[in-house]
């Protein structure tokens, strides 16, 4: 399933960041503010248990959360979500998925990777801002498949219609989650319109 969030502030603070002369502070600012409205979105149907606790008034049947949740930034660009999320979701344990993309061939060539325990019984959401080829996202969630994670999630700012194909039929079980789908990719695996190298664009090394 590919669901694109719609939403106003989103479509707003996505077209601050596209701009080309949106510097390093508003880039991430917007990307943070951005991830948090998404994670709404994403865990909507999260599973609840029920629990019974106490009130300074009296007992109450309610519901909890049922599983721990992980997330799993994409390094670079993936910790640029983090905190947004993290500010919903302030229970999340954090993976780390080191992946860059040759420029050249564009294959994802993996540098880091850590978990928490219990990823086996965890929904686990994957973020990264980009979905171009595909690539990175589906050795990511290749990775923490390998760890045993069985309920996985994809969050993307941006994706090409190529990157959603390959996910999707590499690992359709995977729901994805976009704030934008756009056009196509470029010569140079560019997502166009996207907004440029949300990497370097992040962290400003450009
Ligand atoms: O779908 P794909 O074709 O694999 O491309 C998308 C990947 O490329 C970018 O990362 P990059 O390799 O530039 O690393 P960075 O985040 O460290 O800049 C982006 O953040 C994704 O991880
Ligand atoms: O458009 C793109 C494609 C891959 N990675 C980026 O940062 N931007
Ligand atoms: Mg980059």
């Amino acid at each position: 399933m590919v669901n694109v969030i719609k939403h106003p502030l989103i479509t707003h603070k996505l077209t601050q960041m596209r701009k080309a002369e949106t510097g390093t502070k508003d880039f991430r600012q917007n990307l943070d503010e951005i991830a948090g409205l998404m994670a709404y979105e994403i865990t909507r149907d999260l599973p609840l248990k029920p629990v019974r606790v106490t009130t300074p008034v009296a007992p109450c049947d309610t519901y909890e959360l049922a599983k721990p949740i992980i997330l799993v930034p994409i390094l670079r660009a993936g910790l640029g979500m983090v905190n947004g999320i993290c500010t919903l979701i302030p229970i999340a344990k954090v993976a780390h998925i080191g992946l860059y993309r040759d420029e050249q061939t564009l294959q994802p060539h993996t540098y880091f990777e850590k978990y928490p325990k219990n990823i086996k019984d965890a929904t686990v959401i994957i973020v990264d801002p980009m979905l171009a080829t595909g690539g990175s996202a589906i050795a990511a969630i290749d990775m923490v498949k390998k760890q045993g994670a069985q309920d996985i999630r994809l969050a993307n700012l941006v994706a090409a219609p190529e990157g959603v194909q390959a996910v999707e039929e590499a690992h359709p079980d995977v729901d994805i989650y976009l704030a934008a789908l756009d056009d196509h990719l470029d010569a140079h695996g560019y997502i166009v319109p996207g907004l440029g190298d949300c990497g370097d664009r992040i962290f400003g090394t450009k």
